[in-house]
Protein backbone atom coordinates (compact mmCIF):
# COMPACT_ATOMS: atom_id res chain seq x y z
CA UNK A 1 0.00 0.00 0.00
CA UNK A 2 2.61 2.44 1.19
CA UNK A 3 4.85 1.62 -2.58
CA UNK A 4 1.49 2.63 -4.29
CA UNK A 5 1.08 5.66 -2.16
CA UNK A 6 4.05 7.00 -3.23
CA UNK A 7 3.36 6.79 -7.13
CA UNK A 8 0.28 8.18 -6.79
CA UNK A 9 0.42 11.30 -4.08
CA UNK A 10 -3.85 11.90 -4.77
CA UNK A 11 -4.47 8.79 -3.29
CA UNK A 12 -2.61 9.16 -0.07
CA UNK A 13 -4.07 12.39 0.38
CA UNK A 14 -7.56 10.67 0.92
CA UNK A 15 -6.24 7.70 2.87
CA UNK A 16 -4.20 9.63 5.37
CA UNK A 17 -4.71 12.84 7.12
CA UNK A 18 -1.42 14.34 7.50
CA UNK A 19 -0.05 14.17 3.63
CA UNK A 20 3.75 12.14 3.94
CA UNK A 21 5.71 14.29 1.80
CA UNK A 22 6.73 17.84 2.99
CA UNK A 23 4.18 20.87 1.72
CA UNK A 24 4.95 24.42 1.60
CA UNK A 25 4.43 26.28 4.89
CA UNK A 26 1.71 28.65 3.52
CA UNK A 27 -0.54 25.70 1.41
CA UNK A 28 -1.68 23.70 4.33
CA UNK A 29 -0.88 24.54 7.78
CA UNK A 30 -1.80 21.54 10.34
CA UNK A 31 -4.24 22.63 13.10
CA UNK A 32 -2.38 22.15 15.89
CA UNK A 33 0.51 23.46 14.52
CA UNK A 34 -1.36 27.21 13.84
CA UNK A 35 -0.54 28.71 17.05
CA UNK A 36 3.51 29.26 16.59
CA UNK A 37 5.54 30.13 19.49
CA UNK A 38 6.91 33.46 18.29
CA UNK A 39 3.45 34.94 17.26
CA UNK A 40 2.43 35.07 20.88
CA UNK A 41 -1.36 35.34 20.79
CA UNK A 42 -2.93 38.65 22.76
CA UNK A 43 -3.98 37.91 26.61
CA UNK A 44 -7.91 38.21 26.23
CA UNK A 45 -8.22 38.28 30.27
CA UNK A 46 -7.40 35.95 32.99
CA UNK A 47 -10.80 33.49 32.21
CA UNK A 48 -8.83 32.15 29.26
CA UNK A 49 -8.18 28.45 29.04
CA UNK A 50 -4.32 27.75 29.19
CA UNK A 51 -2.91 25.86 26.00
CA UNK A 52 -2.43 23.19 27.23
CA UNK A 53 -5.89 22.82 28.70
CA UNK A 54 -7.07 22.83 25.11
CA UNK A 55 -5.03 19.88 24.02
CA UNK A 56 -6.19 18.06 26.83
CA UNK A 57 -9.62 18.33 25.48
CA UNK A 58 -8.26 17.35 22.37
CA UNK A 59 -6.08 14.36 23.46
CA UNK A 60 -9.81 13.16 25.19
CA UNK A 61 -11.61 12.97 22.10
CA UNK A 62 -9.18 11.86 20.03
CA UNK A 63 -8.83 8.71 22.56
CA UNK A 64 -12.81 8.89 22.31
CA UNK A 65 -12.92 8.72 18.70
CA UNK A 66 -10.05 5.91 17.99
CA UNK A 67 -11.62 3.59 20.65
CA UNK A 68 -15.07 3.77 19.00
CA UNK A 69 -13.07 2.93 15.18
CA UNK A 70 -11.44 0.88 17.03
CA UNK A 71 -14.42 -1.05 17.98
CA UNK A 72 -16.22 -1.01 15.22
CA UNK A 73 -13.61 -2.32 13.62
CA UNK A 74 -13.33 -5.35 15.80
CA UNK A 75 -17.20 -6.07 15.72
CA UNK A 76 -17.79 -5.29 12.08
CA UNK A 77 -14.54 -6.76 10.32
CA UNK A 78 -13.10 -9.45 12.33
CA UNK A 79 -16.04 -10.92 13.82
CA UNK A 80 -17.31 -11.20 10.41
CA UNK A 81 -14.21 -12.54 9.00
CA UNK A 82 -14.26 -15.17 11.50
CA UNK A 83 -17.51 -16.36 10.25
CA UNK A 84 -16.63 -15.60 7.03
CA UNK A 85 -17.06 -19.47 5.05
CA UNK A 86 -15.44 -18.22 1.49
CA UNK A 87 -12.49 -16.92 3.19
CA UNK A 88 -9.36 -19.55 3.81
CA UNK A 89 -8.22 -19.87 7.69
CA UNK A 90 -5.11 -21.65 8.74
CA UNK A 91 -4.63 -24.23 10.85
CA UNK A 92 -2.04 -26.41 12.45
CA UNK A 93 -2.18 -30.19 12.27
CA UNK A 94 -1.56 -31.03 16.11
CA UNK A 95 -2.29 -35.19 16.12
CA UNK A 96 -2.59 -37.76 13.65
CA UNK A 97 -4.29 -41.51 15.77
CA UNK A 98 -4.45 -44.34 13.14
CA UNK A 99 -8.06 -45.79 13.29
CA UNK A 100 -7.45 -48.22 10.85
CA UNK A 101 -4.62 -49.29 8.13
CA UNK A 102 -6.78 -47.10 5.64
CA UNK A 103 -7.71 -44.36 8.07
CA UNK A 104 -6.31 -41.89 10.77
CA UNK A 105 -8.58 -39.16 12.88
CA UNK A 106 -6.49 -35.98 12.17
CA UNK A 107 -6.29 -33.18 15.00
CA UNK A 108 -6.25 -29.65 13.91
CA UNK A 109 -6.01 -26.20 15.76
CA UNK A 110 -6.76 -22.53 14.74
CA UNK A 111 -3.62 -20.40 14.75
CA UNK A 112 -5.44 -17.73 16.45
CA UNK A 113 -8.61 -17.35 18.13
CA UNK A 114 -9.91 -15.06 14.72
CA UNK A 115 -9.64 -18.65 12.77
CA UNK A 116 -12.62 -20.62 14.90
CA UNK A 117 -15.04 -22.50 12.96
CA UNK A 118 -18.81 -21.60 13.52
CA UNK A 119 -19.52 -23.43 16.70
CA UNK A 120 -23.05 -22.63 15.79
CA UNK A 121 -22.47 -25.02 12.93
CA UNK A 122 -22.73 -27.98 15.66
CA UNK A 123 -26.14 -27.14 16.30
CA UNK A 124 -27.18 -26.91 12.77
CA UNK A 125 -27.11 -30.69 11.43
CA UNK A 126 -24.59 -32.06 8.52
CA UNK A 127 -21.84 -29.47 7.30
CA UNK A 128 -18.38 -29.91 6.15
CA UNK A 129 -14.73 -27.93 5.43
CA UNK A 130 -12.56 -27.68 2.24
CA UNK A 131 -8.99 -28.41 2.55
CA UNK A 132 -6.68 -26.40 0.53
CA UNK A 133 -3.99 -28.70 -1.59
CA UNK A 134 -1.65 -25.59 -2.24
CA UNK A 135 0.86 -26.79 -4.80
CA UNK A 136 -2.10 -27.93 -6.57
CA UNK A 137 -4.38 -25.38 -5.34
CA UNK A 138 -7.55 -27.97 -5.12
CA UNK A 139 -9.95 -28.29 -2.99
CA UNK A 140 -12.15 -30.94 -1.23
CA UNK A 141 -14.69 -31.33 1.61
CA UNK A 142 -13.94 -33.37 4.75
CA UNK A 143 -16.66 -33.45 7.52
CA UNK A 144 -15.42 -32.37 11.26
CA UNK A 145 -16.53 -35.02 13.54
CA UNK A 146 -18.18 -33.83 16.92
CA UNK A 147 -16.29 -33.13 19.64
CA UNK A 148 -15.20 -36.01 21.78
CA UNK A 149 -17.03 -34.80 24.96
CA UNK A 150 -20.38 -32.54 25.03
CA UNK A 151 -18.56 -30.07 27.12
CA UNK A 152 -16.04 -29.24 24.63
CA UNK A 153 -17.73 -26.69 22.98
CA UNK A 154 -18.69 -24.22 26.17
CA UNK A 155 -14.60 -24.36 26.76
CA UNK A 156 -13.17 -20.99 25.58
CA UNK A 157 -9.91 -22.31 24.11
CA UNK A 158 -9.27 -22.17 20.49
CA UNK A 159 -12.05 -25.01 18.87
CA UNK A 160 -10.16 -27.89 17.53
CA UNK A 161 -11.42 -30.16 14.79
CA UNK A 162 -11.07 -33.51 14.01
CA UNK A 163 -11.42 -35.76 10.96
CA UNK A 164 -11.46 -38.83 9.99
CA UNK A 165 -9.40 -39.35 6.60
CA UNK A 166 -9.04 -42.12 4.15
CA UNK A 167 -6.09 -43.22 3.19
CA UNK A 168 -5.97 -44.02 -0.70
CA UNK A 169 -4.32 -47.06 -1.61
CA UNK A 170 -4.61 -45.62 -5.29
CA UNK A 171 -3.12 -42.20 -4.66
CA UNK A 172 -5.90 -39.46 -4.19
CA UNK A 173 -4.40 -36.31 -4.69
CA UNK A 174 -5.71 -34.65 -1.47
CA UNK A 175 -5.65 -37.65 0.71
CA UNK A 176 -2.29 -38.40 0.07
CA UNK A 177 -1.12 -34.91 0.83
CA UNK A 178 -2.99 -35.04 3.80
CA UNK A 179 -1.32 -37.98 5.14
CA UNK A 180 1.65 -37.19 4.23
CA UNK A 181 2.22 -34.26 6.55
CA UNK A 182 4.09 -33.75 9.19
CA UNK A 183 2.83 -32.88 12.29
CA UNK A 184 3.14 -29.27 13.05
CA UNK A 185 1.92 -28.66 9.50
CA UNK A 186 -0.26 -25.62 8.70
CA UNK A 187 -3.77 -26.71 6.83
CA UNK A 188 -5.56 -24.07 5.22
CA UNK A 189 -9.34 -24.61 5.07
CA UNK A 190 -12.33 -23.08 4.47
CA UNK A 191 -16.40 -23.15 5.75
CA UNK A 192 -18.45 -24.11 7.29
CA UNK A 193 -20.63 -25.44 4.40
CA UNK A 194 -23.84 -26.69 5.37
CA UNK A 195 -25.15 -29.56 3.92
CA UNK A 196 -28.12 -30.84 5.72
CA UNK A 197 -29.42 -28.35 7.93
CA UNK A 198 -31.42 -30.67 10.37
CA UNK A 199 -32.66 -27.95 12.79
CA UNK A 200 -34.00 -26.17 9.39
CA UNK A 201 -35.74 -28.99 7.80
CA UNK A 202 -35.81 -31.94 9.70
CA UNK A 203 -37.48 -30.16 13.10
CA UNK A 204 -40.60 -32.34 13.10
CA UNK A 205 -38.25 -35.29 12.03
CA UNK A 206 -38.05 -37.33 15.01
CA UNK A 207 -36.90 -40.68 13.70
CA UNK A 208 -33.98 -40.92 11.12
CA UNK A 209 -32.20 -44.19 9.39
CA UNK A 210 -28.80 -43.07 8.71
CA UNK A 211 -26.79 -45.48 6.08
CA UNK A 212 -23.16 -44.69 6.20
CA UNK A 213 -20.52 -46.17 3.88
CA UNK A 214 -16.78 -45.72 4.89
CA UNK A 215 -16.00 -41.94 6.35
CA UNK A 216 -19.71 -41.42 5.42
CA UNK A 217 -19.98 -42.15 9.47
CA UNK A 218 -18.78 -38.85 10.07
CA UNK A 219 -22.32 -37.05 8.95
CA UNK A 220 -23.87 -39.43 11.05
CA UNK A 221 -21.93 -38.32 14.53
CA UNK A 222 -22.52 -34.97 13.24
CA UNK A 223 -26.58 -35.72 13.02
CA UNK A 224 -26.48 -37.90 16.59
CA UNK A 225 -24.72 -34.90 17.93
CA UNK A 226 -27.23 -32.57 16.62
CA UNK A 227 -30.74 -34.35 17.08
CA UNK A 228 -29.39 -35.56 20.77
CA UNK A 229 -27.47 -32.90 22.80
CA UNK A 230 -28.62 -30.53 25.39
CA UNK A 231 -32.13 -32.44 25.47
CA UNK A 232 -33.72 -33.19 28.15
CA UNK A 233 -34.53 -37.23 28.75
CA UNK A 234 -38.27 -36.72 28.17
CA UNK A 235 -37.31 -34.77 24.83
CA UNK A 236 -34.58 -37.91 24.34
CA UNK A 237 -36.91 -40.47 24.27
CA UNK A 238 -39.18 -38.43 21.21
CA UNK A 239 -36.58 -39.68 18.86
CA UNK A 240 -34.37 -42.30 17.47
CA UNK A 241 -31.54 -42.61 15.18
CA UNK A 242 -30.72 -45.78 13.84
CA UNK A 243 -27.58 -46.07 12.05
CA UNK A 244 -26.26 -48.58 9.55
CA UNK A 245 -22.57 -48.15 9.11
CA UNK A 246 -20.70 -50.69 6.21
CA UNK A 247 -17.51 -50.72 5.94
CA UNK A 248 -14.96 -53.22 3.91
CA UNK A 249 -13.16 -54.18 6.50
CA UNK A 250 -13.65 -55.79 10.44
CA UNK A 251 -10.40 -53.01 11.92
CA UNK A 252 -12.36 -49.90 10.11
CA UNK A 253 -15.39 -50.62 12.73
CA UNK A 254 -13.11 -53.17 15.35
CA UNK A 255 -14.81 -53.92 18.48
CA UNK A 256 -18.53 -52.57 17.51
CA UNK A 257 -21.14 -54.65 18.02
CA UNK A 258 -24.58 -54.02 16.45
CA UNK A 259 -27.82 -53.11 18.61
CA UNK A 260 -31.29 -54.54 18.41
CA UNK A 261 -32.76 -56.44 15.09
CA UNK A 262 -30.89 -55.43 12.70
CA UNK A 263 -28.35 -57.29 13.98
CA UNK A 264 -29.84 -60.55 13.13
CA UNK A 265 -29.82 -59.32 9.63
CA UNK A 266 -26.60 -60.09 8.35
CA UNK A 267 -26.80 -62.01 6.04
CA UNK A 268 -25.41 -61.64 2.62
CA UNK A 269 -28.21 -60.52 -0.36
CA UNK A 270 -27.59 -64.02 -1.70
CA UNK A 271 -28.74 -66.14 1.10
CA UNK A 272 -31.51 -63.81 1.78
CA UNK A 273 -32.97 -64.54 -2.04
CA UNK A 274 -32.56 -68.17 -2.13
CA UNK A 275 -35.27 -70.35 -1.64
CA UNK A 276 -34.07 -73.85 0.59
CA UNK A 277 -31.29 -75.95 -1.32
CA UNK A 278 -27.88 -76.88 -0.71
CA UNK A 279 -26.49 -73.25 -1.13
CA UNK A 280 -28.73 -71.64 1.08
CA UNK A 281 -27.87 -73.92 3.73
CA UNK A 282 -24.43 -73.35 2.92
CA UNK A 283 -24.96 -69.88 3.47
CA UNK A 284 -26.65 -70.18 6.57
CA UNK A 285 -23.76 -72.17 7.52
CA UNK A 286 -21.38 -69.17 7.04
CA UNK A 287 -23.70 -66.31 8.40
CA UNK A 288 -23.62 -68.47 11.43
CA UNK A 289 -19.64 -68.86 11.60
CA UNK A 290 -19.40 -64.58 11.00
CA UNK A 291 -21.96 -64.29 13.40
CA UNK A 292 -19.91 -66.16 15.65
CA UNK A 293 -16.79 -63.92 14.54
CA UNK A 294 -18.86 -60.97 14.48
CA UNK A 295 -19.57 -61.90 18.30
CA UNK A 296 -16.17 -62.84 19.28
CA UNK A 297 -14.43 -59.56 17.99
CA UNK A 298 -17.18 -57.60 19.81
CA UNK A 299 -15.87 -59.15 23.17
CA UNK A 300 -12.21 -59.68 22.87
CA UNK A 301 -11.12 -56.37 20.13
CA UNK A 302 -10.85 -52.85 22.03
CA UNK A 303 -13.20 -50.54 20.40
CA UNK A 304 -10.94 -48.24 18.10
CA UNK A 305 -11.57 -44.28 18.22
CA UNK A 306 -14.64 -44.25 16.14
CA UNK A 307 -16.30 -47.00 17.88
CA UNK A 308 -15.18 -45.41 20.94
CA UNK A 309 -16.97 -42.32 20.76
CA UNK A 310 -20.07 -43.91 18.44
CA UNK A 311 -20.38 -45.37 22.24
CA UNK A 312 -20.29 -42.58 23.78
CA UNK A 313 -22.90 -41.01 21.67
CA UNK A 314 -25.15 -43.70 22.27
CA UNK A 315 -25.01 -43.15 25.74
CA UNK A 316 -25.19 -39.62 26.31
CA UNK A 317 -28.31 -39.96 24.16
CA UNK A 318 -29.59 -42.81 26.76
CA UNK A 319 -29.60 -45.40 24.31
CA UNK A 320 -32.15 -43.99 21.76
CA UNK A 321 -29.18 -44.30 19.25
CA UNK A 322 -28.66 -47.65 17.71
CA UNK A 323 -26.06 -49.18 15.87
CA UNK A 324 -25.45 -52.29 13.05
CA UNK A 325 -22.29 -52.79 11.57
CA UNK A 326 -21.81 -54.54 8.26
CA UNK A 327 -18.37 -55.71 6.96
CA UNK A 328 -17.68 -56.92 3.37
CA UNK A 329 -14.96 -59.15 4.26
CA UNK A 330 -17.85 -60.96 6.20
CA UNK A 331 -20.00 -61.04 3.77
CA UNK A 332 -22.62 -59.06 5.79
CA UNK A 333 -24.32 -56.29 3.16
CA UNK A 334 -27.04 -54.02 3.58
CA UNK A 335 -29.83 -55.15 1.44
CA UNK A 336 -33.65 -54.38 0.98
CA UNK A 337 -34.52 -57.03 3.96
CA UNK A 338 -32.08 -54.62 6.23
CA UNK A 339 -33.42 -51.57 5.32
CA UNK A 340 -37.44 -52.85 5.71
CA UNK A 341 -36.29 -54.00 9.31
CA UNK A 342 -34.71 -50.59 9.95
CA UNK A 343 -37.65 -49.05 8.95
CA UNK A 344 -40.40 -51.23 11.12
CA UNK A 345 -37.62 -51.06 14.41
CA UNK A 346 -37.51 -47.21 14.27
CA UNK A 347 -41.53 -47.08 13.61
CA UNK A 348 -41.56 -49.00 16.86
CA UNK A 349 -39.06 -46.56 18.65
CA UNK A 350 -40.73 -43.44 18.25
CA UNK A 351 -44.51 -44.57 17.32
CA UNK A 352 -44.14 -42.71 13.97
CA UNK A 353 -44.75 -42.93 10.51
CA UNK A 354 -42.66 -40.16 9.39
CA UNK A 355 -38.93 -41.14 8.79
CA UNK A 356 -36.00 -39.83 7.63
CA UNK A 357 -33.70 -41.43 5.60
CA UNK A 358 -29.82 -40.09 5.35
CA UNK A 359 -27.08 -41.77 2.81
CA UNK A 360 -23.92 -41.18 3.00
CA UNK A 361 -20.76 -42.68 1.39
CA UNK A 362 -18.95 -42.91 -1.41
CA UNK A 363 -20.62 -42.29 -5.06
CA UNK A 364 -21.22 -46.08 -5.98
CA UNK A 365 -22.30 -46.79 -2.19
CA UNK A 366 -25.20 -43.94 -2.91
CA UNK A 367 -25.83 -45.40 -6.23
CA UNK A 368 -26.44 -48.84 -5.31
CA UNK A 369 -28.63 -47.82 -2.14
CA UNK A 370 -30.44 -44.86 -3.52
CA UNK A 371 -29.46 -43.64 -7.30
CA UNK A 372 -26.67 -41.34 -8.10
CA UNK A 373 -27.00 -37.97 -7.26
CA UNK A 374 -26.41 -35.54 -10.66
CA UNK A 375 -25.18 -32.33 -12.08
CA UNK A 376 -27.58 -29.82 -13.21
CA UNK A 377 -26.64 -25.69 -13.86
CA UNK A 378 -22.79 -26.40 -12.12
CA UNK A 379 -24.89 -27.91 -9.35
CA UNK A 380 -24.73 -31.59 -7.51
CA UNK A 381 -28.25 -32.17 -7.30
CA UNK A 382 -30.03 -35.18 -4.99
CA UNK A 383 -31.11 -37.03 -8.37
CA UNK A 384 -34.37 -38.99 -8.66
CA UNK A 385 -34.47 -41.92 -5.82
CA UNK A 386 -33.04 -45.19 -7.40
CA UNK A 387 -31.51 -48.33 -6.06
CA UNK A 388 -32.54 -50.41 -3.04
CA UNK A 389 -34.52 -47.79 -0.58
CA UNK A 390 -36.85 -46.80 -4.18
CA UNK A 391 -37.80 -50.57 -4.29
CA UNK A 392 -38.77 -51.00 -0.91
CA UNK A 393 -40.57 -47.76 -0.42
CA UNK A 394 -41.95 -48.41 -3.35
CA UNK A 395 -43.23 -51.60 -2.36
CA UNK A 396 -44.37 -50.78 0.73
CA UNK A 397 -45.71 -47.24 -0.62
CA UNK A 398 -43.92 -45.61 1.43
CA UNK A 399 -44.49 -41.50 0.60
CA UNK A 400 -44.11 -40.48 4.45
CA UNK A 401 -40.38 -41.62 4.57
CA UNK A 402 -38.27 -38.91 3.00
CA UNK A 403 -34.86 -39.68 1.68
CA UNK A 404 -31.34 -37.47 1.72
CA UNK A 405 -28.29 -37.97 -0.52
CA UNK A 406 -25.27 -36.33 1.55
C1 LIG B 1 -19.49 -33.66 1.41
C2 LIG B 1 -18.27 -34.55 1.44
C3 LIG B 1 -17.69 -34.84 2.65
C4 LIG B 1 -16.55 -35.67 2.69
N1 LIG B 1 -16.00 -35.98 3.90
C5 LIG B 1 -14.91 -36.81 3.94
C6 LIG B 1 -14.32 -37.19 5.19
O1 LIG B 1 -14.75 -36.79 6.27
N2 LIG B 1 -13.24 -38.02 5.14
C7 LIG B 1 -12.72 -38.51 3.96
O2 LIG B 1 -11.73 -39.26 4.00
N3 LIG B 1 -13.27 -38.15 2.78
C8 LIG B 1 -14.33 -37.32 2.73
N4 LIG B 1 -14.86 -36.96 1.52
C9 LIG B 1 -14.16 -37.38 0.30
C10 LIG B 1 -13.04 -36.36 0.01
O3 LIG B 1 -13.58 -35.08 -0.24
C11 LIG B 1 -12.20 -36.71 -1.22
O4 LIG B 1 -13.05 -36.90 -2.31
C12 LIG B 1 -11.37 -37.96 -1.02
O5 LIG B 1 -10.47 -37.77 0.06
C13 LIG B 1 -10.57 -38.26 -2.29
O6 LIG B 1 -9.91 -37.11 -2.68
P1 LIG B 1 -8.48 -37.18 -3.34
O7 LIG B 1 -8.09 -35.84 -3.82
O8 LIG B 1 -7.55 -37.87 -2.41
O9 LIG B 1 -8.75 -38.17 -4.56
P2 LIG B 1 -8.82 -37.79 -6.11
O10 LIG B 1 -7.45 -37.50 -6.60
O11 LIG B 1 -9.86 -36.75 -6.32
O12 LIG B 1 -9.32 -39.17 -6.67
C14 LIG B 1 -10.72 -39.50 -6.64
C15 LIG B 1 -10.88 -41.00 -6.63
O13 LIG B 1 -10.19 -41.59 -7.73
C16 LIG B 1 -9.35 -42.60 -7.26
N5 LIG B 1 -8.06 -42.62 -7.96
C17 LIG B 1 -7.11 -41.70 -7.88
N6 LIG B 1 -6.08 -42.06 -8.66
C18 LIG B 1 -6.43 -43.23 -9.24
C19 LIG B 1 -5.81 -44.11 -10.15
N7 LIG B 1 -4.60 -43.86 -10.63
N8 LIG B 1 -6.46 -45.23 -10.53
C20 LIG B 1 -7.69 -45.50 -10.06
N9 LIG B 1 -8.33 -44.71 -9.20
C21 LIG B 1 -7.71 -43.59 -8.80
C22 LIG B 1 -9.08 -42.32 -5.80
O14 LIG B 1 -8.91 -43.54 -5.11
C23 LIG B 1 -10.31 -41.62 -5.37
O15 LIG B 1 -11.23 -42.56 -4.87
C24 LIG B 1 -16.00 -36.17 1.48
C25 LIG B 1 -16.61 -35.86 0.25
C26 LIG B 1 -17.73 -35.07 0.24
C27 LIG B 1 -18.36 -34.77 -1.10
Amino acid sequence: MFRRCIARPSICTRLHPHPPWPLPSATIRPRLQSTAPEQKPPTRGKWEKPPTSRKWHLYVVIGLISFTVGSWYRILVLNNRKEDPTSFKTFKLISKEEVSSTASIFTIKPQTERQLVSTEAWKQGIWNVEFKQPQLQIVRPYTPLPPALADELDTDVPEELRFLIRKDARGGEMSSYLHRLPLGSTIELRGPNIEYPYTALGKDVKSVIFIAGGTGIAPAMQLAHAMFDGLNERQKKEKALHILWANRSREDCAGGGSDGPAAATHTTPKAASNSWSWTSILSLLAKIANDTVAEVEKVQVQPNAIIYQLNSLKSQSSERISLSYFVDEEKTYIHTGTIEDALSSIKAATGQEKTQIIISGPPGFITYLAGPKVWQDGKEKQGPLGGRLAQVLGKEGRDDVKVWKV
